[in-house]
Order: C-alpha cells, then sequence, then structure tokens
C-alpha cells in the first residue's frame, strides 16, 4: 500500500507501529548544565543529537520547542533546521512547537516558514495558538492540506492559567476551549483513521465533559453524549477526530493513567508528549532509550493498545 499522503494517516499509522509517544527536543538551560555542557550552542547542539541519535528512529513524534533555539540567534535556527532534517531522516514525524497565531495575512507567512516544503524550516506539523479566532488560522489550514501536513491548534493547556480564559463561556454558551475543537474538528470531517488537524490539551487538567455540561449541550445543541461523573465541563471530545496532542507528561505531573480520564473516548487519538523528563536519564543515548521504551509501554498500556 503507498504511504499516505495526509499527515493524519501518516500520525496514525506510525503510531500503531512505534507507539504514541513524541519526544520532546527541548535544550532547556537547566538540562544542559544538568548532563554537564555549557548553556550555549555547542551545549544545545551536543544535547540535541545525543537525543536525535537516541530516538527518532525508534519514536513516532519529535517536538522540538522553536524558543529554546531561537534564544541561540541564528546559530539556534540552524541548529533547529539539523534536528528537523535528520529526525524525519530517521523517520519520525516531526511536530515543531512555535504556538503561532496571528491575523491571516501573517498567518499565511507564518504557514510559508513551517508548512510550505520548499522552506527550511518545513516540518510535518505546526501547534498554533487560536485566540486570534481560530478562523485566522484558515491560511494554515489551507497550506497543510495542500502538502499533507498537520496543525496543532491550543485548546486546553497544561499550565494552570490556561483554564481562565479556556473554560470561560462564550455568547453561544460553549467554552472557550469548546469552540475550539469544534471548530478544528470541522477540517477533520469524513477523514479516515483520523484528520490532520489536532488540538493540544494538557495531562494536567480536569477530566473531560460532567454530566451537568453534556445535559446543557444536550439541551443546546441537541448532541447526546455518553458522560462520565466528575469529568471537565469545559471540554468533549467524543466526537473529535485529529490527533491529540498531550503535552504536561512527566515533569509537569501528568501520568499515563491521566489519559483516559482527560481524553475519555478520544484517547485513541492521543500523542502523550514528553520533554524534560526524557533526558532525565542522559546524557548516555543508551538510558535514554531504555526509559522512552518504558514510558512508551506505560502509555500503550494505559491507551488499551
Ligand atoms: O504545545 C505544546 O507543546 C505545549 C502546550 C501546553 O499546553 N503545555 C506545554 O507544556 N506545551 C509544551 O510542551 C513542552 C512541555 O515540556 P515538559 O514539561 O518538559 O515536558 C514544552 O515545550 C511546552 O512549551
Amino acid at each position: 500500500m503507498p504511504a499516505s499522503k495526509e499527515f493524519g494517516a501518516r500520525a496514525y499509522h506510525l503510531s500503531q507501529v512505534r507507539g504514541p509517544l513524541c519526544a520532546g527536543i527541548d535544550p532547556h538551560g537547566a538540562l544542559l548544565q544538568y548532563w554537564g555542557l555549557d548553556d550555549d550552542l555547542d551545549g544545545a547542539e551536543r544535547f540535541c543529537m545525543t537525543l536525535v541519535e537516541a530516538l527518532t528512529e525508534h519514536v513516532a513524534f519529535v517536538k522540538p520547542q522553536s524558543a529554546f533555539f531561537e534564544r541561540f540567534g541564528s546559530g539556534g535556527i540552524a541548529l533547529l533546521e539539523r534536528v528537523i532534517a535528520e529526525s524525519r531522516r530517521a523517520g519520525a514525524l516531526v511536530i515543531l512547537d512555535v504556538k503561532r497565531g496571528d491575523i491571516g495575512s501573517t498567518m499565511a507567512a507564518y504557514a510559508q516558514a513551517y508548512l510550505d516544503p520548499a522552506s527550511s524550516l518545513a516540518v510535518d506539523a505546526i501547534t498554533v495558538s487560536p485566540f486570534l479566532g481560530t478562523g485566522s488560522l484558515q491560511p494554515a489550514f489551507d497550506l497543510a492540506s495542500a502538502h499533507g501536513k498537520g496543525v496543532f491548534v491550543l485548546a486546553r493547556t497544561s499550565n494552570p492559567e490556561g483554564k481562565q480564559v479556556q473554560k470561560a463561556r462564550r455568547l453561544d454558551g460553549k467554552s472557550v476551549a469548546q469552540g475550539v475543537i469544534d471548530e478544528v474538528n470541522e477540517h477533520n470531517r469524513d477523514a479516515e483513521p483520523m484528520g490532520s488537524f489536532g488540538i493540544v490539551v494538557g495531562a494536567t487538567i480536569g477530566a473531560c465533559a460532567t454530566e451537568g455540561d453534556a445535559r446543557l449541550r444536550e439541551s443546546t445543541y441537541g448532541i447526546t453524549h455518553t458522560t462520565v461523573s466528575q469529568r471537565d465541563s469545559a471540554h468533549d471530545l467524543s466526537q473529535f477526530n485529529g490527533p491529540i496532542l498531550v503535552p504536561g507528561m512527566g515533569t509537569q505531573g501528568g501520568r499515563p493513567s491521566d489519559l483516559p480520564r482527560v481524553l475519555g473516548p478520544a484517547m485513541n487519538f492521543a500523542i502523550p508528549s514528553y520533554s524534560r523528563q526524557i533526558a532525565q536519564p542522559g546524557p548516555a543515548a543508551a538510558s535514554i532509550r531504555t526509559a522512552v521504551e518504558a514510558l512508551q509501554e506505560e502509555c500503550r498500556a494505559a491507551m488499551g493498545e
């Protein structure tokens, strides 16, 4: 069977083979020091290339966070290009965490930078922020569709401050997070095995949809839901048909056992993502790989695979 051109299908199939885990590549100052490296470009290069060598032939996804590269200026961007190229060459899908979001005309330029295969920073998918309105992200959705790339839109972030905005109710009664989830999901309609347009849901948040919330949605929108008690009223993922990036695993407190509670029936689409924790056993590449294999198994078991 020829490899699918669509990000959603490629992500689905590769995670079946390699497991669902995403390895974050964040050359964090504290981690460089912990590895006995200087917090400079050379140190960042040693750190990143060790993780690339240890992991990119084994995991389905890697997620470099752009800020940790940008802090070293043009040399950092060159290092990011190398991380992207070598990870993709090893068969991993690269999700670049850039959290971009702007008016449509500027968003088109961001999309060109990361989703146009002609760019030296082209990746398989990016993270974007919807707080100028999910519709302002349309240029990224369009370019992603044209080139078989993916987009992950922030919906319920892992940080404690996020809920003030994301759980707020819109004029139509939906939470801001639910509005984002539903608007992104429009782009995944009829896609199989799943669409290419994902969301970001932190592992550290409360669980999904209360019975009360489901009743409200049922009476407001006529949608019926399977409900589980003690769930977070801000989001319901039961209809979502795309990849769900789940950061906040490990260092921020998220555990594989949280995945069913946080994601409910959408758990099969989860991409649990660890950054700092996977670098902790370093700098020996073999120790990093062994620890990631153990986390991979824990995630698979929690997801019932
Ligand atoms: O989009 C993200 O990846 C992201 C969203 C979110 O809600 N929370 C979150 O921590 N992240 C990113 O995920 C990584 C988490 O790092 P660790 O806490 O070290 O695993 C960082 O690169 C964050 O920028």
